[in-house]
C-alpha cells in the first residue's frame, strides 16, 4: 500500500537539512511532493564539525541537530498544507560523525524519539548499522531508489550524485545494481572556498573557473589506493582531506578551486573504470550539478553525455531526501535496503529501526 512519507537527510556537505515527501510503498513511486532545504546557522554548522570523528559535545549538539529537523518537517508540511497525521513515516537519516565500516563503525546522529515526539510522526532511523554489523560498506544507500526511478529509463546508466562525498549508481539491464563512492565531491572544494573567499561554496565555481588545473597534481591524486579498490567500497567526508591539502598547498585560491574540482571529476572517471559495461548516459544530482565547471570537466572527462537529472523529471536537490522516505517505507515493510551489489554486503538486508511517539 501506498503511504505519504516524509525524508530528512543532512548531508556530508555540512549545508543544511534536505526534507521532501514522497508517496510510495517502497518499491514503486506514486508521486514525488514538495521539498526545502533549511540551511544550518553557523551555530549548528560548527557544532556539527565539531563533533566530526565522533568526539566532542555529541549529545548536545544531538539534540540541536534533532530540533532543527523537527523544524523542517513543520515548515514543510506548513508550506505544504498538510497535516501531520497524513504522513505514515519519516525517515530521518540523520547526519554522518564518523564511518569505519572496515572497523564495523558508522554513526548517524539524530535522536528518533525525540524527533517523533516533537512532530507526532513514526519515524525510521539509524539506516546503517545493520549493514556494517553484517560486513557491508553501510553506504551508499540512495541506489534502491536510483533504480526504482529509473525504471523504463535506457539501461546501462550512471545516476551521479555529488553531494560532499559523490557516490554513483550504475545500473544495468534487468536493473542490477553496482554502486559506491567515487571520492571528493563537494566538500574539499567547500572548505577550500571557506578559508580562501570566506563563503561556504564556490558559487557557480567561479574561482575554480578562473584557475588553473594542476595536471600533475591531478594524476597524482588519481594514483591513491582507493580508486583501484573494487567496489563496493565508501568512504568518509574527511578521507581525502590530508593528501588533497598537501596537493594543492601554496597555491592561490583560484587555481586551488580548479584542481580540488578537477580532482572531483577525475574520481568520477576512475569510477567508470569499475563498471560492468559502459553506460549510455550519467545523471547527475547532489549540489556539484550546479556547478557549471565541474560539470564541464566531468563532461570533458566521461564517454558519455553528463545530464542534471532534471533532464528526466527528477528533483536534483531533493534526491537523497526522497530517497530516505522511501526507504524508510521500505523498512517499516521488511524489504531490503541494501545489496551484494550496492554496500557488498553478502545477501539483501533489510535495515532501519522504527520509534513510535
Ligand atoms: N550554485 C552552486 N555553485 C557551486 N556549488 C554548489 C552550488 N550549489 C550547491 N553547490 C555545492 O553542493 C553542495 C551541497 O550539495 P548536497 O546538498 O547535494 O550535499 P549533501 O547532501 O550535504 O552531501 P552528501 O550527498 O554527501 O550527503 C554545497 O556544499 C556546494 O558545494
Ligand atoms: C556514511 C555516509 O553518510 N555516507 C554518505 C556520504 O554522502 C554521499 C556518500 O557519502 C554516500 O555514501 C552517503 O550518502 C548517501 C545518501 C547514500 O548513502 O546513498
Amino acid at each position: 500500500m501506498h503511504m505519504l512519507a516524509l525524508g530528512l537527510m543532512s548531508g556530508t556537505s555540512l549545508d543544511g537539512i534536505d526534507a521532501a515527501l514522497v508517496e510510495t510503498n517502497g518499491e514503486t513511486v506514486r508521486a514525488t511532493g514538495a521539498a526545502l532545504t533549511i540551511a544550518y546557522d553557523d551555530d549548528l554548522r560548527n557544532g556539527l564539525r565539531s563533533v566530526l570523528g565522533g568526539t566532542g559535545p555529541v549529545a548536545e549538539v544531538e539534540q540541536r541537530l534533532t530540533q532543527a529537523h523537527a523544524q523542517a518537517v513543520q515548515r514543510l508540511l506548513g508550506q505544504a498544507g498538510i497535516d501531520a497525521e497524513r504522513v505514515g513515516v519519516i525517515g530521518f537519516h540523520g547526519h554522518t560523525i564518523l564511518h569505519r565500516p572496515e572497523q564495523r563503525r558508522t554513526w548517524q546522529i539524530g535522536d528518533r524519539a525525540l524527533l517523533a515526539r516533537l512532530t507526532g510522526i513514526r519515524v525510521v532511523g539509524d539506516f546503517r548499522s545493520d549493514d556494517v554489523a553484517a560486513g557491508g560498506q553501510g553506504a551508499p544507500l540512495v541506489p534502491i531508489y536510483h533504480a526504482a526511478l529509473a525504471q523504463g529509463l535506457a539501461a546501462p546508466l550512471a545516476v551521479l550524485n555529488l553531494g560532499g562525498v559523490g557516490n554513483v549508481t550504475w545500473i544495468g539491464e534487468d536493473g542490477v545494481l553496482l554502486a559506491f563512492d567515487t571520492g571528493p565531491g563537494n566538500a574539499l572544494i567547500d572548505d577550500w572556498a571557506l578559508t580562501h573567499s570566506g563563503r561556504p561554496l564556490d558559487e557557480g565555481g567561479a574561482l575554480a573557473g578562473a584557475g588553473r588545473v594542476d595536471e600533475a597534481a591531478v594524476d597524482h591524486f588519481a594514483r591513491h589506493d582507493y580508486f583501484a579498490a573494487i567496489p563496493p567500497k565508501s568512504l568518509d567526508r574527511d578521507d581525502f582531506q590530508a593528501l588533497a591539502a598537501s596537493l594543492v598547498a601554496g597555491k592561490g585560491a583560484a587555481d586551488g578551486a580548479a584542481t580540488l574540482t578537477a580532482f572531483t571529476a577525475r574520481a568520477v572517471a576512475e569510477a567508470a573504470r569499475h563498471f560492468p559495461a559502459p553506460v549510455s548516459r550519467w545523471l547527475v544530482c547532489g549540489g556539484g550539478r550546479h556547478n557549471p565547471v565541474l560539470m564541464r570537466m566531468l563532461a570533458a572527462q566521461l564517454a558519455a553525455p553528463v545530464a542534471p537529472v532534471e533532464t528526466v523529471g527528477w528533483d536534483g536537490d531533493a534526491l537523497e531526501a526522497q530517497a530516505f522516505a522511501f526507504l524508510a517505507v521500505r523498512s517499516l515493510r521488511g524489504l531490503p535496503l541494501t545489496f551484494p551489489g550496492t554496500t557488498g554486503v553478502p545477501q539483501p538486508l533489510t535495515g532501519g529501526r522504527v520509534t513510535v511517539f
